[in-house]
């Protein structure tokens, strides 16, 4: 079931399109991964989204719209610069967040408590100030008060860029353990993040969707495989017979090495090897790459 629709989305800023008529669809609980360079327009789909900014034209359009006009009861934001009450400890930021989302005094203070938990704040460090945490503490801190009013969406900008690895890992085990209870939706322009824990890629680039769609599809269409042949003599005196096989895409060489590109892999190194073989050439190299989703997405980006 569909949770969210966007159909579209433009966001103009003067003469300058930055996000240019873009349609997503996602359903509930997913982790979709919302990638692309830098200047592509993510923060700006993310607020839109959020309900921060207002498009210039296109809609939006959420599950439970028409059972309350107010989207922002359904989404969780966290920005990518999140601003904190640094003066305050983990719990009190909570519960101030908490009441801030029209939680009575009670609840606001259960629900604190729940969350410092959920995002592992550890005991001691739920009453030190927020001024001493690490990055991924205040990453991890951010995202409860984001999921504070128990969203449908949970909107995360760049959650982990600013982040040392061991606050990267935090944060991402957090968000793999989070998608159980709500839809996430991030963005990122580093490719092994959105491959570890998302279901879906939308790839923006110049305010466009230009690729979309599940992981494993995604990661299914565009594979190839790239074989790396090289021969103890002048590579140049093969590359046509290679070109010739059946199951050869294409060929480039690059420092005496022949990659050979195909989307058929066994039937690509059956043939090479019969040639090899057959013709006795003076192999000393024969390597299989698969290329990887970050493959895919600067072939996407470039073409
Ligand atoms: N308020 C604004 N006025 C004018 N241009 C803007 C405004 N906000 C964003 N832009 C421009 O819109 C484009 C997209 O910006 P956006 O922040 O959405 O991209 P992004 O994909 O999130 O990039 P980054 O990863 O660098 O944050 C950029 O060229 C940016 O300069």
């Amino acid at each position: 079931m569909t949770l969210v629709k966007v159909q579209k989305l433009t966001k103009t800023y003067g003469k300058k399109t930055v996000v240019n008529g873009i349609d997503i669809e996602f359903g509930h609980h997913k982790c979709v991964a919302l990638i692309g360079p830098n200047g592509a327009g993510k923060t700006t789909t993310l607020r839109m989204l959020a309900g921060l900014l207002k498009p210039t034209s296109g809609s939006i359009y959420f599950e439970s719209q028409n059972k309350t006009p107010d989207i922002r009861e359904f989404i969780g934001y966290l920005p990518q610069y999140p601003a904190f009450h640094t003066w305050m400890t983990g719990r009190e930021f909570l519960t101030f967040s908490g009441k801030l989302a029209n939680l009575s005094k009670e609840e606001a203070n259960k629900r604190a408590d729940e969350l410092l938990k959920e995002v592992g704040i550890s005991r001691e460090a739920q009453d030190e100030r927020i001024s001493r945490y690490s990055g991924g503490m205040k990453q991890r801190l951010g995202i409860a008060q984001a999921i504070i009013h128990k969203p449908k969406l949970l909107i995360l900008d760049e959650p982990v860029a600013s982040l040392d690895p061991i606050g990267r890992r935090e944060v991402l085990i957090l968000m793999e353990k989070l998608k159980e209870e709500m839809t996430i939706l991030f963005s990122t322009h580093i490719l092994n993040d959105a491959e570890e824990i998302s279901d879906e890629l939308i790839l923006l680039n110049d305010g466009k969707v230009i690729e979309s769609g599940k992981l494993t599809e995604l990661r299914k269409k565009y594979q190839t495989t790239v074989i790396e042949l090289q021969v103890d003599d002048d590579i140049t005196k093969y590359v046509d017979r290679i070109n010739n096989l059946q199951a050869v895409l294409n060929t480039k060489i690059e420092r005496d090495i022949l990659y050979i590109t195909s989307d058929h892999l066994n039937n690509a190194r059956k043939e090479i090897l019969n040639l090899v073989l057959t013709e006795n050439w003076p192999v000393t190299t024969f390597s299989i790459n698969k290329a990887s989703l970050e493959d895919m997405f600067m072939k996407v980006v470039n073409s």
